[in-house]
């Protein structure tokens, strides 16, 4: 929480300054909280088991703020695969096993399908139209559709080529520039997602819509943060004037959501009007699905076009781009790996082309080091949080309507009874065996009826960048002024994504050779 008032670009401060609201949300929080105490009494002794909770706030003050699913994942060795915390009166289950995640979010998805209502982010800043934010229901189910009919298995290899082709131009281009790597990697895979959804071409690392989506997501992680909003917690806050002290959430709500809207209508004004005239890049989503509407697009249907458009840019960005710079942190660390990925690309593709998509089923290590990368640092370690819509009896225990439920992805893919040494970076661990690889994926990808409808775009693009890199350069440390190299450590901020600060490294060419098979690729680039 902060408690200033806000400064030039930065997000407004919730709520210090008065002290007339925090008498009036202090008030309205105590009446809540003591009708739901009653009323919860006779329900309490069935519920799952978890940290000691005080009367009244429960376990606020327990809350993790830094890194929670480490200490989720502490928590699951004490109290076991499904632990209860009650934070102010909000019900959160954290689910720390798959097989528990499979019975309530898969098998029982008809009611663990929802999402938290989170009034900063949905009500105010405008993100309740969003598909990630959507409750479930007829509207998230169209919007779904809209997305998998255009990126499903069926369909999706019609992007390979541009995956391949943004591959080997981010590899150049990191070769030349490596201290941009991070920017690189993101630009590229912004390039991708804009072609996919709305066959929008970015104009390099300063394109006014790139930084504008960027800006939009941004926005997302901040009025989703937990325990930041007050509003969040009291929702008639909102209903307050924004001139009021302390109320100056609500002018940086409304500015969040200004952008949102005008970057999201002119993102698809520019598809719509460009893939008509034919200067936008085809397929694309948004093309597609108007065509098959054969000119009948109804005004519901463009709009649930517009919001599916805009979560796709959101879903895969960041998610794309921390699997990436995650990848090539493993190769810093764990060297050996890297030199036998690429032994298996040199027998399979051998040195005379660069590799393809095509070449996938052929290279099962570095199948299993992609699955590596998804398991050792998952980019959603508490994937997307759920809502359960109705109360739920799962093996004798009590789970309120309304409970959020998280499912922590990052101790399911490091407990070390399933993943031995879960710190190591070992693709070997599978086996080869594709089948040990998908009970990673199921995971990291989400669970049910919202799990990524990105997973097959996303696998496309992960595999075309690892394998050109691998393929051509060694990935290296930088070196220091004594020339010792510096390995980068494991480190990441506290996000919904898992996302690796300070990755720095060389790209050095393996030969000549593979350095100019890449600038030729650039001349017949399809993009
Ligand atoms: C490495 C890349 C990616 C990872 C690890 C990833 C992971 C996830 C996870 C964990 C969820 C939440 C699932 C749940 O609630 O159970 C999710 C949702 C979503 N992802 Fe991805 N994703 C990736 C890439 C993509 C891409 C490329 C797209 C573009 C189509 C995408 C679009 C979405 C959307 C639209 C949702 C929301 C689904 C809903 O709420 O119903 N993701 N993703």
């Amino acid at each position: 929480m902060q408690a200033s008032d806000p400064t030039p670009g930065q997000p407004g401060v919730p709520f210090a300054a008065s002290y007339a609201a925090l008498a009036v949300a202090a008030v309205t929080l105590l009446a809540a909280l003591l009708v739901r105490e009653l009323s919860a009494y006779s329900k309490r002794r069935s519920m799952p088991p978890g940290p000691f909770r005080w009367p009244l706030i429960g376990n606020a003050l327990q809350m993790p703020q830094v890194h929670p699913w480490l200490t989720y994942s502490r928590w699951a060795r004490v109290y076991g695969d499904i632990l209860y915390l009650d934070a102010l009166g909000q019900h959160i289950i954290v689910i720390n096993s798959a097989k528990v995640a499979r019975e309530l979010l898969d098998k029982r998805s008809s009611i663990y399908s929802g999402r938290p209502h989170l009034t900063m982010l949905g009500d105010l800043a405008g993100y309740n139209k969003i598909l990630l934010m959507q409750p479930y229901g007829d509207e998230l189910r169209q919007q779904r559709r809209l997305i998998s009919q255009t990126l499903s298995i069926s369909t999706i290899g019609q992007y390979y080529d541009i995956q391949e082709a943004e591959a080997r131009r981010l590899v150049l281009r990191v070769i030349d520039n490596p201290s941009l790597l991070e920017s690189q990697v993101r630009t590229s895979i912004a390039s991708l997602i804009m072609l996919v959804t709305y066959g929008y071409t970015v104009k390099g690392t300063e394109d006014v819509f790139v930084e504008r989506a960027i800006e939009v997501l941004e926005n997302l992680t901040l009025a989703e943060m937990p325990g930041t909003w007050l509003v969040d917690m009291i929702p008639q806050l909102k209903y307050f004037p924004s001139w009021m002290p302390g109320f100056t959430f609500l002018k940086t709500a409304k500015a969040w959501r200004k952008l949102l809207y005008t970057t999201n209508r002119e993102l698809y004004q520019w598809s719509k009007e460009h893939s008509e005239n034919g200067t936008a890049r085809v397929p694309n989503l948004c093309a597609s699905v108007l065509a098959e509407a054969e000119g009948k697009a109804t005004l519901q249907l463009e709009e649930y076009l517009m919001w599916a458009a805009i979560t796709v840019l959101g879903g895969g960005l960041d998610t794309n781009t921390a699997t990436i710079l995650s990848f090539i942190l493993a190769m810093l660390r764990f060297p050996d790996v890297q030199k036998k990925a690429q032994a298996e690309i040199d027998a399979v593709v051998g040195s005379e082309r660069l590799p393809q998509t095509s070449d996938r089923p052929s290279l099962p290590y570095i199948r299993s080091l992609i699955a590596e990368v998804y398991r050792w640092l998952p980019a959603g370690p508490l994937s997307a949080p759920h809502a359960l819509d109705e109360d739920d009896v799962y093996d004798g225990i009590f789970l309120h309507k309304g409970s959020i439920l998280l499912p922590n992805v990052w101790h399911m893919l490091h407990d070390p009874d399933v993943y031995p040494e879960p710190d190591v970076f070992k693709p070997e661990r599978y086996g080869g065996s594709d089948i040990e690889m998908k009970k990673v994926t199921d995971v990291a990808f989400g669970f049910g009826r919202r799990a990524c409808p990105g997973f097959h775009l996303s696998q496309g693009t992960t595999f075309s960048m690892v394998v050109t890199m691998l393929a051509t350069c060694d990935i290296v440390p930088v070196v220091d002024d004594h020339g010792q190299e510096i390995i980068p450590d494991v480190k990441y901020p506290t996000k919904s994504i898992l996302y690796p600060e300070d990755v720095k490294c060389t790209f050095r060419p393996r030969s000549e050779q593979a350095k100019l098979a890449l600038i030729d690729s650039m001349t017949d680039s399809v993009i």
